[in-house]
């Protein structure tokens, strides 16, 4: 059986023409002769009726003050999805073509119990198979799973899987059925050089790595969501991303093996992010370690999605997305880490965001002076910012193009603020009024409007 994962975003399927464009594809992949599986979003991007985004809001309106509990969040935000299979699959039977929307708990998908931000354990595809078998074109709610305790709820709880999921949930449909394809439809050509919105004239590349893409998508291109790269490569699925409204043939994703060299292959960009940077010089050597364990511990515990770590003798920081700063501001301002030693030395470590204590950290002080020495570990706090990275293989360690980035950007006037690498980035910490500029001065640079 040939089976191909058709997967389509938000605006693919957020009006009933995107849909019936979208339902013609999956109908020519059937009469090509596969068994075409359709993963949907949920219906249009911010601020149509039944986006993820809106159905957030309908929560947080109520009181902003009040953070709704994930395992609710994630009950609501399903349905989004809910909707938009059910629709789908009622459009594919007008066209004459039977179907079958699934939650994605009933096309199997297993995952952990992390609301918001699970990852799949496993997925039993006997329900897709038999629905499949009898002549029907299956239509699954991408970006939710359901998590089964052990001694838990029967049915088990409804889970999602983080903002852009549903490419998650193709990827991983499409290595439970051991599918020919898995193509990923958007409203852009394919994976580009840069974010089209940044840089208009960005080139769609043709083919790219695995690990270019998640690489790409990690570093804040939503084009393609980086767990979905990483299954696809983990299960060998041939992925690829093709836009719905265009014939464009599309990026394809393939193995290093099968695409070797060296280039730098697109310059992306983060959203809003928050530069955090502790001040340990007032801690005691032997206590260093025992502090950073504790903010890393803490930052994990909260899923907060870390970027530009470092760490050196007398400070340690990181940039992090400005949706989460509020949870690790409640969380560090003002926690109270006690030192070694007995009751009556042992410092007292009070944590502290930014340079001007908040209220919450000038009570702690006063509650602790009479209790022992209190240390303040400081967090220099620097907001409205993005990461602009650099992404390629074998090139990043090339002598020379650390100082290319800087230079261009000192050239254009961009403010570095903090830098990084990896194998395969390199990554500066820009103002976010700048970030366009800086993506482009980047782009011109390393001549990427002749990258294909
Ligand atoms: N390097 C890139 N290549 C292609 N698209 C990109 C890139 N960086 C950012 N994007 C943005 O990703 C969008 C597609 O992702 P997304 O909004 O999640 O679509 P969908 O709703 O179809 O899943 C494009 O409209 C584009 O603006
Ligand atoms: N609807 C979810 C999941 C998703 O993947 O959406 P899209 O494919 O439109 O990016 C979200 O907005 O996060």
């Amino acid at each position: 059986m040939r089976i191909k994962v058709m997967k389509f975003g938000g605006t693919s399927v957020a009006t009933a023409e995107a849909r019936m464009t979208s339902a013609m594809r999956v109908i020519s992949a059937k009469e090509q002769g596969f068994r075409p599986v359709v993963v949907v979003s949920a219906i249009g991007r911010k601020g149509a009726p039944y986006a993820t985004d809106t159905l957030i809001n309908v929560l947080r309106e109520i009181d902003p003050n009040v953070e709704p509990e994930p395992r609710e969040l994630d009950l609501l935000i399903a349905c989004g999805e809910i909707l938009s299979s059910v629709i789908f699959a009622h459009t594919l039977k007008t066209l004459g073509h039977p179907a079958q929307s699934f939650r994605g708990g009933q096309a199997g998908i297993r995952t952990d119990g992390v609301y918001g931000n699970a990852r799949i354990v496993g997925i039993n595809p006997v329900s897709l198979f038999r629905s499949i078998e009898a002549g029907n074109i299956p239509v699954v709610c991408g970006f939710q799973g359901v998590y089964v305790a052990g001694d838990g709820a029967p049915g088990g709880e409804l889970t999602t899987l983080g903002r852009g999921g549903s490419d998650t949930t193709g990827a991983a449909i499409g290595a439970a059925l051991n599918a020919d394809a898995v193509e990923i439809f958007t409203d852009v050509d394919g994976v580009k050089t840069a974010d089209p919105d940044a840089v208009p004239t960005a080139p769609t590349l043709r083919t790219v790595t695995y690990d270019e893409v998640a690489e790409i998508a990690h570093l804040g291109a939503k084009v393609v969501h980086p767990r979905a790269a990483e299954i696809a490569m983990n299960y060998h699925i041939p992925l690829w991303v093709k836009n719905t409204f265009s014939d464009d043939e599309g990026t394809e994703i393939v193995t290093r093996e099968q695409f070797p060299g060296r280039r730098v292959t697109g310059v992306t960009h983060t959203g809003k992010l928050v530069f955090l940077q502790f001040n340990l010089s007032n801690v005691d050597g032997a206590e260093r370690a025992m502090l950073e364990g504790r903010i890393y511990e803490t930052m994990a515990r909260y899923g907060v999605n870390l970027f530009m770590l470092n760490l050196s003798p007398s400070s340690t920081g990181f940039a992090l997305p400005r949706s989460q700063y509020p949870i690790v501001k409640d969380v560090l301002d003002g926690l109270v880490v006690p030192g070694a030693g007995s009751a009556t030395e042992r410092p007292l470590y009070l944590f502290q965001i930014g340079q001007h204590a908040s209220r919450e950290v000038e009570t702690q002080a006063a509650l602790l002076e009479p209790l022992g020495q209190i240390r303040r570990v400081v967090a220099q706090l620097t907001e409205g910012c993005t990461m602009v990275s650099l992404v390629g293989h074998e090139y990043m360690q090339q002598p020379g193009v650390f100082l290319a980035v800087l230079r261009t950007l000192a050239d254009g006037q961009v403010t570095v603020l903090q830098t990084s690498d990896s194998d395969y980035s390199l990554s500066v910490l820009v103002p976010e009024a700048e970030t366009n500029r800086a993506v482009r001065l980047l782009h011109d640079r390393f001549g990427l409007a002749e990258v294909r």
